[in-house]
C-alpha cells in the first residue's frame, strides 16, 4: 500500500479490533506490556524466544543462538534462547523467565517482533520472537551446550539450526529504514538528489555504521511516464550500488525491476490479492497490506516483509484516521512477516513503531 491509496482505509483498525488473540504483548515497554496470555489451545504449544542483538567492537550487529543441550528434542540443534509459555504467563513474561533460568540474564529492554507457527512431529508450536537489546547480567551456558553471535547475513558458523527459524534468520537481514520515492511531487532529479543527500548522510552515520547505513527504497511513482520511470529506477539503483545494505525494490513491475537490476520486486495490495498471484522471482519481495487479510495472503505467498498502513493520518489524506499504533500492534503480534509501519512516519517515531512489533518504519516525505 501506499500513503496515497485510500482503498481500504480503515480496514486495519476494523480488523484489529475484531482480533481476540493479538493484543498479546503490543507495546512491551509499556506499563501494561505483555499484559495478556495467550489464548489457550490444546494443539499449539505458545513459546516465547529471545533474538538477543548486540554491536560488537567494529560496531557490526550481532545476534545470540544457543545449543539445545543433549536430553531435549532436538538435541544439538541451535536455537533463539527461550522456551514454552506456562499456564497463566504472558509471552512477556515467560521470555524474562526463561532468560533467569537459561541465561542468568535479567531483561531490560525487548520489542516483540514475529509469530512464527511451525509443526513439528512432537508437536505444533507457536513462536513468539522478541527482540532483546538491553540485559542486566552476563550471558551464561546454564542450560545450552553452547553459544554463538551470529552476523545477520552472513553464512552460519554453526549447524543445524532447528527447522522454524530459517525466516527469523533471513528478516534479521532487513533494515529498519524503507524509504518510498516520491517523485510525483520532488520531480525524477529532485527525488535522485534527495535519495543521494539521504544515503550521503546515512554513510556518514558511523556512530552505528552498519544500522546508519541499511535501508530498503522501494520506486514507487506509478503514475510517471515510462520512460521517466525506468531513469527514476535506474538512477536509484546506481545510487544504491554506492552504498552497501541499501537494496532497491520495484513496485508492480517486475520487468521493470529485472531490466534496472533490482534486487528485488514489491506487491501492491491488488496484486497480492489477484486469484493467480506468485511470489515473484526476486531474493527480496515486500507487499502493500491493509488488513489481516492481506497480511496473511502476503505471508502466504511468500514475501519476505510487509508494509501495513495508514498507521497515522498522512499529509495527503489528513482527512482520514490511520489505524493508529495498538491497532498495528495487534496486526503485526499475529504476522509472521517482518511489517513496517507506514503512514505518517518520521525518523522519531523508530522508537514507537518497534515498541508495536514493527520491524521498522516505511517513510515517503519523512526521510532525506
Ligand atoms: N526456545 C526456542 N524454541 C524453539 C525455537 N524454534 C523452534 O522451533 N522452537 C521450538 O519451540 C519449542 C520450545 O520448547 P523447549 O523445549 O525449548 O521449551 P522449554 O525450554 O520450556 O523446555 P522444557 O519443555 O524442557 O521445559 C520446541 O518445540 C522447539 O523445537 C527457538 O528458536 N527457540
Amino acid at each position: 500500500m501506499s500513503s496515497t491509496d485510500s482503498s481500504n482505509r480503515g480496514a486495519a483498525a476494523q480488523e484489529a479490533t475484531q482480533a481476540t488473540d493479538a493484543a498479546t504483548d503490543a507495546a512491551t515497554n509499556s506499563p501494561a506490556a505483555g499484559t495478556t496470555t495467550p489464548t489457550p489451545s490444546a494443539d499449539i504449544v505458545e513459546v516465547a524466544a529471545a533474538v538477543i542483538l548486540r554491536t560488537n567492537s567494529a560496531g557490526a550487529r550481532e545476534f545470540l543462538l544457543a545449543q539445545r543441550p543433549p536430553g531435549k528434542v532436538y538435541a544439538g540443534y541451535w536455537e533463539f534462547p527461550g522456551g514454552k509459555v506456562e499456564p497463566g504467563e504472558t509471552m512477556r513474561q515467560a521470555l524474562d523467565r526463561e532468560l533467569v533460568e537459561e541465561l542468568g540474564i535479567e531483561v531490560t529492554q525487548a520489542t516483540p517482533w514475529l509469530t512464527r507457527e511451525f509443526v513439528y512431529p512432537h508437536a505444533t508450536v507457536r513462536i513468539r520472537f522478541f527482540r532483546v537489546e538491553a540485559w542486566r547480567g552476563g550471558i551464561a551456558p546454564i542450560e545450552h551446550s553452547g553459544f554463538a553471535w551470529l552476523t545477520p547475513g552472513a553464512p552460519s558458523p554453526v549447524e543445524p539450526i532447528l527447522p522454524a527459524n530459517g525466516p527469523i534468520l533471513r528478516a534479521l537481514e532487513l533494515p529498519a529504514r524503507l524509504l518510498i520515492t516520491n517523485a510525483a511531487e520532488n520531480s525524477v532529479d529532485g527525488e535522485l538528489a534527495r535519495l543521494a543527500r539521504a544515503l550521503g548522510d546515512r554513510s556518514a552515520a558511523t556512530a552505528s555504521a552498519h544500522e546508519g547505513r541499511a535501508c530498503l527504497v522501494q520506486v514507487r511513482d506509478k503514475e510517471l511516464p515510462a520512460a521517466e520511470r525506468q531513469r527514476l529506477a535506474a538512477g536509484v539503483v546506481a545510487l544504491a550500488r554506492q552504498h552497501s545494505g541499501v537494496r532497491v525494490l520495484i513496485n508492480d513491475d517486475a520487468a521493470l525491476a529485472r531490466s534496472v537490476g533490482a534486487d528485488g520486486a514489491h506487491l501492491p495490495a491488488a496484486r497480492l490479492l489477484a486469484k493467480d498471484a506468485v511470489r515473484p522471482d526476486f531474493p527480496l519481495v515486500g507487499a502493500s497490506c491493509h488488513s489481516a487479510a492481506e497480511l496473511a495472503r502476503a505471508a502466504e505467498l511468500g514475501c519476505d516483509f510487509a508494509v501495513l498502513g495508514p498507521v497515522l493520518p498522512t499529509p495527503t489524506h489528513s482527512e482520514a484516521a490511520g489505524c493508529g499504533w495498538e491497532a498495528f500492534a495487534q496486526l503485526a503480534a499475529r504476522s509472521p512477516l517482518p511489517i513496517y509501519a507506514l503512514g505518517g512516519m518520521r525518523e522519531e517515531m523508530l522508537a514507537t513503531a518497534c515498541a508495536h512489533g514493527a520491524q521498522g518504519i516505511a517513510l515517503m516525505r519523512g526521510w532525506g
